[in-house]
């Protein structure tokens, strides 16, 4: 079985980044260096002051204890290509924009590049490993294009490692994974290859932790999981429209079936949808594959999960505007949150973009506060979704401000978008006093205290609760 003494990942994303570093905090005798082409990232992977590129929780605890001693960022990928026995390949796979497949396949344009230039200066022997969320049989064809450009002395045993992490919660939840899955051929050098991942894993998993699967299975099980993920927030999102209309509180819905042991209290909360760079990306992407395979039955029936997503979102920018008396074209709104979730600056399908998108295409104006997302990137996410507004006009329309307090300011209602723990604490009497009236509260995480916010005044709206207004 190879010994693994030096790792390099290629892509020093919110995967490749928090990944490897926990794996050199882990396996201190194991050389980590994280290259991308990116080289403001690593710079600021490699800052001073420890700005680093993506906030998550503990991350940079992680960084400052192994960042120098056995971890390494860098642009010089040849470098830490040649000198690596594993190589994780952990770029992004986002869906592809256009050609066949476009709007469902994953564009794996970034995985083969990243594959060629493995082939192309690896000096010797290496075990790569997906890292990155590929479709079925992903790995054949990085097998064949290593295979095809490689120096006559290379061989390439190629292992698939899909990540489960969340954003968020990544270092707790890579520092206790529920399970790592490697998959294989299952051939003697495909099993020595996924033992030798899994010695590097054993550092700090139990063993028995750690699922040895075929390649293919490994593939598929990633995208299932997150499809299955998905599928359970588009079926409870679909219980809060019925819970609206009926009168029925989808938190005690969620409760009541959350406690059969067969379906567990976990991911039931309802929301004003599901976010993220992943779970659209990944259904989409087995719905082509099922397409692909000629099951459009099946095709169909995941594609709903997405569908449902969708209307949770307009859902709740019509509730909005219904509410306030069926129109709010120049009135102030103010939205709280616009990261995907809480606990990260990430924006990446965020549904606060399509809330913020759909009001300003309504002439309202809108205030966003959000702790972690930088203002650069809320431009740029508003910039995108509405291509034909120039961003000059945008900016007439839209105020960033730094504080939860400031954004509420002489607004006609506040929006929760991303369950910031900060929302929670807000001190409702102030907001009240500081808004125009009658003040409305929409609340698409579940956050506030109807019943308080009532007699403070407000008119509220929850995801979910039918007793309204
Ligand atoms: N974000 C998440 O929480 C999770 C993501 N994943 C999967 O992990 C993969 C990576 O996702 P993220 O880290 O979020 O993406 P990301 O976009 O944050 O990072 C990818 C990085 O790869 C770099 N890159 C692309 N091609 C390169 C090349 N040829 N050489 C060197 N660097 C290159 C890019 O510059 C970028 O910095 C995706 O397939 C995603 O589906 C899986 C689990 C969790
Ligand atoms: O492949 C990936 O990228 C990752 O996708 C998700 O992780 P992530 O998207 O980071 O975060 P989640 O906690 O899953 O939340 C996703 C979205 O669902 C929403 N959500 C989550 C849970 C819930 O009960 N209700 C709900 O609306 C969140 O607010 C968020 O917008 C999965 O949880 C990870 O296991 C997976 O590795």
């Amino acid at each position: 079985m190879p010994t693994v003494t030096k790792i390099c990942c290629i892509g020093a994303g919110y995967v490749g980044g928090p990944t490897c570093a926990v794996i050199a905090l882990k396996c201190p005798h194991i050389q980590v260096t994280i290259v991308d082409l990116n080289q403001a990232r690593i710079d600021a992977w490699n800052s001073r002051d420890y700005k680093l590129p993506i906030y998550e929780p503990g991350l940079e605890d992680v960084v400052r204890e192994a960042r120098g001693r056995n971890l390494f960022f860098s642009t010089d990928i040849d470098k830490a290509i040649q000198e690596a026995d594993l190589i994780f390949v952990s770029v992004n796979t986002p869906t592809k924009k256009s050609g066949v497949g476009a709007g469902f396949a994953a564009d794996l344009k970034y995985v083969e590049s990243a594959t060629r230039h493995i082939a192309k200066v690896a000096t010797s022997s290496k075990i790569v490993v997906e890292k990155s969320t590929v479709p079925c049989r992903t790995a054949e064809s990085m097998r064949t294009i290593l295979e095809a450009n490689s120096r006559p002395n290379c061989r390439f045993d190629i292992l698939s490692n899909p990540e489960f992490l969340a954003e968020g919660t990544a270092i707790n939840d890579l520092f206790n994974p529920d399970r790592v899955l490697i998959g294989s051929l299952q051939t003697p050098d495909g099993i020595a290859a996924s033992n030798a991942l899994l010695e590097v894993y054993a550092n700090w998993v139990p063993k028995d932790r750690v699922l040895t699967v075929g390649l293919w299975s490994s593939e598929l099980s990633k995208l299932a999981a997150n499809a299955m993920l998905a599928q359970r927030i588009s079926s409870v999102n679909a219980l809060s429209a019925i819970c609206e209309a009926t009168g029925a509180n989808i938190d005690e819905v969620a409760h009541a079936i959350g406690y059969d042991s067969r379906i567990g209290p976990k991911f039931l909360r309802a929301s004003v949808g599901f976010g993220g760079s992943c779970f659209q990306k990944d259904i989409l992407n087995l719905v082509y594959l099922s397409e692909s395979l000629h099951l459009p039955e099946v095709a169909e029936y995941w594609k709903q999960v997405v569908v449902m997503n969708e209307y949770q979102k307009r859902r709740f920018s019509k509730t909005v505007v219904d509410t306030l008396f069926n129109t709010i074209t120049g009135k102030r709104i103010a939205v709280l949150g616009f990261a995907f979730k809480a606990d990260t600056g990430d924006t990446r399908e965020s549904p606060a973009i399509t809330l913020v998108r759909d009001f300003l295409q309504e002439k309202a104006l809108v205030n966003i506060y959000d702790p972690q997302v930088v203002h650069e990137q809320i431009w740029t996410d508003l910039t995108e979704v509405m291509p034909s507004v120039p961003l000059s006009d945008i900016k007439k329309q839209v105020h960033i401000t730094t504080s939860a307090l400031e954004c509420c300011l002489n607004t006609e209602a506040v929006v929760i978008a991303t369950e910031w723990r900060e929302f929670r604490e807000i001190d409702w009497e102030v907001v009240y006093t500081g808004m125009n009236k009658p003040a409305f509260v929409f609340d698409g995480r579940l956050l506030v205290d109807i019943q308080k916010l009532k007699e403070i005044g407000f008119q509220v709206a929850v995801i979910g609760r039918g007793e309204r207004l």
